[in-house]
C-alpha cells in the first residue's frame, strides 16, 4: 500500500484543496448514509441555534433603546415587556435547541462510527494475506481503526459548526454593520491569525500521531499481554511481569516525553493565534469607544455593539475552529480514505474473475517458489506437487521446512513468488477467490478459538447458508467432540470462553477437535489439515485417522503431521526439506528408498520403542508404538 498518506508527501495547494473538498463531500455522505433523520434534525437545530443567536443582538439593541428611553423618562414599564420576553424566548430557544442538538450529535456520531467500523472490517478481512506480514500495514490499520470511527463525523460536525457560526455571523454581522460599517471588517480580521495557526496545529497533530503509531501499538500489545487470559499463566510461571511492566513504562515514558514536546509546540501556535485575535478584539472595542466620543454611535447602539462584538467574536472563533477541525480531521480522513481505497484495490487486484469448475479438479503446484514479503530466504523452492481428486496426501519435514507455507499456497491464500498453482488445468490466480475458497476447508495449527458458542465455533465453517444444527452435531461426532460439547452446562449453546458471563473452557485437544469439526462442517471438496492432531491423545488420533477415509467420503485431503503413525496411512507422502520436495511416494515406497523419510520414521519409531519400558505414560506410548511399527 502506498505510504504517501502516512508520510505527507509534498503536494500543491490546488490538489490539496480538491482533495479536501472530496473528503468533505465524503464525510457528509457518510453521515447522511448513517442516518438521514438524525442528519436533518442536526442541520435544522444548527440553523435554529444560529438564527436565535442573531435574533438576540437585534433584540438587545431594541431593549437597550427602550431602557435608555425609560432612563430619560419616556415610555412605561410595559414597553420593556416585549423585548424582554423576546430575549428570554430566543435565549431559551438557543439553549434548548443546543441541548437537543448535542443529543442528536451523540447518536449520529455512533451511527457514523458503526458504518465506518464496518468499512474498515470489510477491508481488513479482504486484503491479501501478505498485508499482514508488514509492520507498515499494522501501523496504518491501528491509525485507521482509531480515526475511522471518529474523524468522519468530526468533519461533518466541523462543517455544521461552520454553517451555524456563519449563519449567526451573517445575522449578528448585519446587525453590527447597521450600527457602524467599520466594526465588522475589523472583527473579521481577528479570525485570520486563527486560520493560519489552526492549519499549522492540524499538521502538527497529524505528524505527531503518525510518528507515535508504532509506539502506541507496542504499548497496546504490552498492555494486552499483561491482561489477557492466555498469557496470564505463563507470565506468572516465568515471573516475566516486571520486565513487561518496565517495557510498558519505557514505551509510555518515550510517548510522554514526545507528547510534552508536541503539546508545547501546539500550545505555542494556538497561543499566538488567540493572542492576535484578542488584540484585534481590543482594537475593535477601542474603535467603538472612539466612535462614541465622536458621536457617530449612540450609547444604546454602542451597548448593542459590545454585545454583538462579543457574540461575533465567539462565532468567528467558531468558524475558524470549525475550519481547523475540518483541516485536522481531513488529514486523518485522507489516511482512512487511502487505506480503504488501497485495500479494496489490492483485494480486487489479487482476485481473478474466472469461475472454477463446479467439481474439484485437483490442485497442482508447478515449479512453485515463495518468499515471504520482507524476507530474504525463500520458504519454498521450485516445488512440484499434485493433489488429485480423492487423494489423501501427507506433508512431512522438519520445523521450518515449508509445510504450512505450501498448504497456504495450495489453499489459494498466498500467490507464489514464481511458478504456478493450477486448479485443474487453469491457474488458480485467475479464478474468483471466493469461489475457490468455498471448495476448500483449511485448519491451521494456530486455528481460532472463537469466544462464541460451541455451535458457532463449528458453524463458522460455512456462514453463507443458515446454520444447520444437525450437521454441526454430525461434524462434532466425526471429530470426537460431540459428547464433550453436549455435556457442557448449556450444551452446544455454551460459550467457549471465560471472557464472557457463563462461559466455559475446553482442553487443548477438545479445541482441536472443535476446529476439525469446523473443517468437516464446511463440507468442502478439498480438506487441508495442518497438524490437526498435535494436541490430541494418541488414541483419539488413531480413531480419527482410522475413520478419516470414511469421513472424507471421497474428498481430497492434504494433511501436515509430525506423527508418522498418522502419516503412513496417506496415499502419498511428500517430504519437504528446506523448502524443496526431496522425496515423495507411499509409506512402503519411501521406506524402501531408505532416504530422509525412512530415517525420520525409524528415529521416531525407535524412540517410542526405547521409551516403552519406561513406567510413565506406558499405555499411550505402547499404543503409539503399535501403530508406528
Ligand atoms: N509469515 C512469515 N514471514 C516470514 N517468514 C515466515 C513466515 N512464516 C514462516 N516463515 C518462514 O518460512 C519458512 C517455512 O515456514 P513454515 O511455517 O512453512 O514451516 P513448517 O514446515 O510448517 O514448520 P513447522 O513444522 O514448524 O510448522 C521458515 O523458515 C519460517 O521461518
Amino acid at each position: 500500500m502506498a505510504d504517501s498518506a502516512a508520510g505527507g508527501t509534498p503536494e500543491s495547494d490546488g490538489r490539496r484543496g480538491r482533495r479536501l473538498l472530496r473528503l468533505l463531500g465524503g464525510s457528509l455522505r457518510v453521515s447522511w448514509q448513517a442516518s438521514r433523520p438524525l442528519f436533518l434534525t442536526m442541520l435544522a437545530l444548527q440553523v435554529l441555534v444560529a438564527g436565535a443567536l442573531a435574533g438576540q443582538v437585534l433584540v438587545v439593541s431594541a431593549l437597550l433603546d427602550v431602557l435608555l428611553g425609560l432612563a430619560e423618562g419616556s415610555g412605561g414599564l410595559a414597553s420593556v415587556t416585549g423585548p424582554v420576553l423576546a430575549l428570554a424566548a430566543l435565549t431559551g430557544l438557543a439553549t434548548v435547541a443546543g441541548g437537543l442538538q448535542a443529543s442528536a450529535r451523540r447518536v449520529l456520531g455512533e451511527h457514523v462510527a458503526r458504518l465506518m467500523a464496518e468499512e474498515v472490517q470489510e477491508v481488513a478481512t479482504s486484503v491479501p494475506l501478505e498485508h499482514f506480514e508488514s509492520a507498515t500495514f499494522y501501523d496504518r490499520l491501528q491509525r485507521v481503526r482509531v480515526n475511522a470511527l471518529s474523524r468522519p463525523f468530526q468533519v461533518t460536525q466541523g462543517m455544521f459548526d461552520l454553517l451555524g457560526s456563519s449563519i449567526a455571523t451573517v445575522g449578528v454581522g448585519a446587525a453590527l454593520v447597521a450600527l457602524h460599517p467599520v466594526l465588522l471588517p475589523l472583527l473579521a480580521l481577528g479570525g485570520l491569525p486563527l486560520l493560519v495557526t489552526g492549519r499549522r496545529e492540524g499538521r502538527l497533530e497529524f505528524a505527531f500521531r503518525v510518528a507515535q503509531t508504532t509506539n502506541e501499538r507496542e504499548r497496546i500489545y504490552t498492555n494486552y499481554v499483561q491482561s489477557s487470559r492466555d498469557e496470564a499463566k505463563e507470565i506468572r510461571a516465568f515471573q516475566s511481569a516486571p520486565w513487561l511492566q518496565a517495557r510498558y513504562r519505557e514505551l509510555y515514558g518515550t510517548y510522554l516525553a514526545d507528547l510534552a514536546r508536541h503539546v508545547r509546540r501546539r500550545a505555542l501556535t494556538n497561543g499566538v493565534g488567540n493572542l492576535a485575535a484578542a488584540v484585534v478584539l481590543a482594537g475593535v472595542l477601542l474603535v467603538l469607544a472612539w466612535l462614541i466620543t465622536r458621536g457617530e454611535v449612540t450609547f444604546s447602539e454602542a451597548g448593542a455593539a459590545v454585545v454583538a462584538v462579543r457574540m461575533l467574536q465567539g462565532q468567528i472563533q467558531g468558524i475558524f475552529g470549525g475550519v481547523q477541525q475540518i483541516f485536522e480531521s481531513g488529514l486523518f480522513l485522507d489516511d482512512v480514505h487511502a487505506f480503504l481505497t488501497d485495500g479494496r484495490a489490492a483485494a480486487r487486484a489479487a482476485d481473478g474473475s474466472e469461475e472454477p469448475p463446479a467439481a474439484f479438479p485437483g490442485v497442482f503446484a508447478h515449479g512453485v517458489s515463495f518468499t515471504y514479503p520482507g524476507s530474504r530466504r525463500p520458504a519454498l523452492r521450485d516445488v512440484d506437487l499434485a493433489l488429485r481428486p480423492g487423494e489423501v496426501v501427507a506433508l512431512v519435514g522438519a520445523n521450518g521446512s515449508g509445510k504450512t507455507t505450501l498448504a497456504k499456497l495450495l489453499a489459494g491464500l498466498y500467490e507464489p513468488t514464481s511458478g504456478t498453482v493450477l486448479w485443474g488445468d487453469r491457474p488458480l490466480a485467475g479464478m474468483r477467490g471466493a469461489a475457490v475458497r468455498s471448495q476448500v476447508a483449511v485448519i491451521f495449527q494456530d486455528f481460532v478459538h472463537y469466544a462464541y458458542t460451541a455451535t458457532w465455533n463449528i458453524a463458522l465453517g460455512r456462514t453463507d447458508v443458515p446454520v444447520d444444527h444437525k450437521r454441526v452435531r454430525r461434524s462434532a461426532r466425526v471429530s470426537g467432540v460431540d459428547d464433550a460439547l453436549a455435556g457442557l452446562p448449556d450444551g452446544y449453546e455454551s460459550r467457549l470462553s471465560r471472557m464472557f458471563p457463563g462461559g466455559t473452557e475446553l482442553s487443548g485437544g477438545q479445541w482441536q477437535r472443535v476446529a476439525i469439526a469446523r473443517a468437516f462442517y464446511r463440507d468442502a471438496a478439498l480438506v487441508i489439515l495442518d497438524e490437526p492432531t498435535a494436541a490430541m491423545d494418541p488414541l483419539a488420533e488413531h480413531d480419527l485417522f482410522s475413520s478419516l477415509r470414511a469421513t472424507l467420503d471421497g474428498r481430497t485431503a492434504l494433511f501436515v503431521s509430525h506423527r508418522f503413525s498418522t502419516v503412513r496411512s496417506a496415499d502419498r507422502i511428500v517430504v519437504l526439506d528446506d523448502g524443496a520436495v526431496v522425496e515423495q511416494g507411499s509409506h512402503d515406497e519411501l521406506m524402501a528408498l531408505d532416504g530422509a523419510y525412512a530415517e525420520m520414521f525409524t528415529v521416531q519409531a525407535r524412540s517410542y520403542l526405547d521409551g516403552a519400558s519406561a513406567p510413565t505414560n506406558g499405555r499411550a506410548e505402547a499404543s503409539a508404538t503399535d501403530r508406528t511399527t
